[in-house]
This record gives structure tokens, sequence and C-alpha cells, in this order.
């Protein structure tokens, strides 16, 4: 196979920025994209491809080329993919013939680099979820599949697989998850459909939360950390958009976005955002008949689908995050009315963001826990979650 220069440095170019200015591999794809228009669609496939992987595999990648620079992290990458090493290609490591022949000796090095992860992450899997640990991060270490949640309020699930087909895009079923949709392997949601509001890009894991919150039509429900909303849209769904879902964040960007995004899924009658100030939890004391804390987290649940954020996330984040779990659930139940509803929430698997966090609340007093609901990314192949669900003591 063929590789073209200039889409071989794109992608070096892009990879040094996630290693080196800890930039989000998303966000610099996408601004690749939208800046070279000309790129075809294999274009854009070699160049994501090559970061996505190279982020994942990067210090795997760096054993077999005996080299942590990026050029050589991407010329493993390359030969992984079956791609001969352009000559104009400088870079300082192995040659192709012996990162093929390193392969082999892969499998007796320490996990931690055959499963390309940061030894204090991969200390940390085995303290939090010991003999799990193996199976888990192997599991974090796949490609992700695209999901899809059909917008009940646009369509129905086998009208949304029809219109799919209709432009070439074959969706599954997926079991157990009623609005749940999976794309076949490879394929991508073109934007056109994206901003259609009948399918939302939605992991399947993600999709787990909201029935958990139970909505039930006519009901105030309260989406504390609601973000752009991926779960505030399900909920609205959920209730037939009879009701009210306030989505509420810190972050008035993501509540513009989720705006937009309400008005394409038929469900801005019944979302609205609110940025969250100083006196929120007073205004809306006891309002809501469910509360949903998807709070701020590690997000190492994610990882299949963001590699890069293993590299980026330091401990002393972590401890940051763990002190916002704790304090949100410190102060938004207020909202809540005795009685009522609320499900806590991450994607992240680790129980100190998890259990640790509700036992904290329980301890308190105040709760009842119902029932709790891990995603366990090597037992369905989603990514990871967490929600326990609790009731407000009555007063
Ligand atoms: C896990 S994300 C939410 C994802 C969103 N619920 C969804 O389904 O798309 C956590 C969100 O919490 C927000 N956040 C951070 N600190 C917060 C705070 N003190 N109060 C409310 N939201 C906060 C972040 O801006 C972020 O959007």
């Amino acid at each position: 196979m063929k590789m073209h220069r200039i889409l071989a440095e794109a992608a070096s170019t892009i990879a040094k920025s996630v290693f080196r200015e800890h930039k989000v591999l998303d966000h610099e794809l996408a601004t690749a994209f939208e800046e070279n228009p000309k790129w075809g669609k294999r274009d854009r496939a070699f160049i994501a491809e090559t970061v996505f992987e190279v982020a994942r595999w990067r210090r795997a990648l760096g054993f077999l080329v005996d080299s942590e620079e990026t050029t050589a992290l991407c010329a493993a990458q390359w030969v992984r993919m079956g791609y001969e090493i352009p000559e104009w290609w400088t870079y300082n490591g192995r040659s192709a013939e012996e990162i093929k022949a390193r392969e082999a000796e892969l499998a007796d090095q320490p996990r931690a680099v055959r499963e390309s992860i940061p030894d204090w992450i991969d200390e940390l899997g085995v303290a939090e979820l010991g003999d799990a640990w193996d199976a888990e991060l192997a599991a974090l270490n796949q490609r992700a599949s695209v999901f899809l949640r059909v917008n009940t309020l646009r369509t129905t699930r086998p009208a949304a697989i029809e219109w799919l087909a209709g432009f070439n895009i074959t969706a599954t079923e997926v079991p157990g998850l009623p609005d749940a949709l999976v794309l076949a392997p490879g394929k991508a949601l073109p934007k056109s459909l994206r901003l259609d509001g009948r399918v939302e890009i939605q992991d399947a894991g993600s999709q787990t939360i909201a029935p958990l919150v139970d909505p039930q039509p006519g009901e105030r429900v309260i989406d504390a950390c609601s973000g752009a909303g991926g779960k505030s849209l399900h909920l609205a769904a959920l209730m037939k958009a009879d009701g009210r879902v306030f989505g509420m964040d810190i972050d008035s960007k993501k509540l513009a976005e989720l705006d937009r995004r309400a008005k394409r899924a038929n469900a801005n009658k019944c979302v609205k955002s609110k940025e969250i100030v100083a006196t929120t939890t007073t205004d809306f004391a006891e309002v809501a008949d469910r509360l949903l804390i998807d709070a701020p987290c590690s997000g190492l649940g994610t990882l299949k689908r963001q590699p890069d954020l293993k590299w980026r996330l330091k401990p002393a984040q972590l401890d940051r995050l763990r002190g916002i779990q704790a304090e949100l659930l410190d102060k938004y139940p207020a909202m809540l009315k005795p009685g009522g509803r609320l499900v806590y929430a991450t994607c992240s698997i680790l129980p100190s963001e998890n259990r640790a966090v509700i036992d904290r609340l329980l301890a308190k007093g105040g709760f009842t826990l119902l029932e709790e609901k891990p995603v366990s990314p090597s037992a369905t192949g989603f990514d990871g979650f967490y929600a326990a669900s609790l009731q407000k003591n009555p007063a």
C-alpha cells in the first residue's frame, strides 16, 4: 500500500500535539479535517486510524520500535497496518523487519507495556479492581463501535434502521437496550445524519443510565451535570416530552449545545437548560421528582473512545475529581423532593469514584440505596459506567 507524505506528516503532527501538548485527540482530528476539506474518506480514515492506534498503543509501539519519538511510534503503527515505511520517513528507531520480529517479545513484557498504560493507572487498576483489572484493561484497548440512540420523539427503531439503510448504513439492534443501534464495524455516521435529530450518537453503556432514573411523564427531573445533554435528551424521550427536564451545568457553552440538540430532537418544550449559579440549589430546593448527578470523573471507562485520556490524566486530577464528586453529592440533593429518586452516575470503573462516593452519602443518612448498575467493558463490549439509584428518605 502506498502512503501519502502529507497524510503521514499530518498524522504524526496530531499525535505529537496530543503527547507533547496534552491536546485532546478528537478535537485535533476534527480541526485538521475541517482545515483540509480536500482529504477524502480514505485519507481521513488513514489519519484517524494512525493517531487513534498510536495513542492507544503508545507504550507497546515504543517497545517495538525502541523509541518514544512520535515519528518512530507512527512508523511502528504503519508496520502493524501493513504499510512499508517509506524511504522519505525519517525516524530514530528500529527497522520494519526488527519491529515485526519484536511483536513476539511483546507478550513477555510487563502488563503496563503490553497493554500500553501509564504505570500509575495500572497500579491503581490492580489496587481497586484486583483480578478483574486484566480483563477490563484488555477490553478498554479494543476499538470502539459506534452506538446510536434512536430518538423515540422523532421515529421508531425499525424506521430508523430503514432510514439509515437508505444511506447505505447498516445498523442493528443492541439486545437489552430498547432504543440502541450499533453500526457495522468501520462505519461512521455522516454529519448531516448526526444533525438530523432522529438518532443521537450515544454509547450503549451510557444508554443504561436514564432508564435507571425511571422518569415518568409529567414529572420534574433535574439533570444536574447535563453537559451537552446526552442523558437529558434520553430522559425527555422516556417521558414522551411530557413534563420538564432541567439540564444544568456550570459550562454555558455545553448548555447552548444542549439547546440546539433539544430543538433538533423535538424535545425543546420539555428540556430547559439552566446555568448553575450560587443560588441554584436554593432556587430549586425540593423541586425535582428525580435528580441525576452524572458527575465529572476520570473517564477511565471510555478509554476505547478516547485513548489519549490515559496519558493526560494525572493522580492529582483524580483526587480533585473525587473531591468534586463528594461535593456534588453534598449540595445537589437539596433540589430533590423528599421521597424522590437520586441517580449518581460516572463513566469510570474505579470503585473510589463510584461505590465509595455512595457509601459516604449513605453514612451521612437521609438516603436508601435502591440499586447499583455497574457496566463492565469486558462483560458488555460497551464503555464502562457506574450508576446507583437511591431514594431520598421521606421527611
Ligand atoms: C460526565 S460529564 C456530563 C455528560 C452529560 N451528562 C451527557 O450525558 O452528555 C460531567 C459534566 O459535569 C459538569 N460539571 C463540572 N462541575 C460541575 C458542577 N460543580 N456542577 C454541575 N456540573 C458540573 C461538566 O461541565 C460536565 O459537562
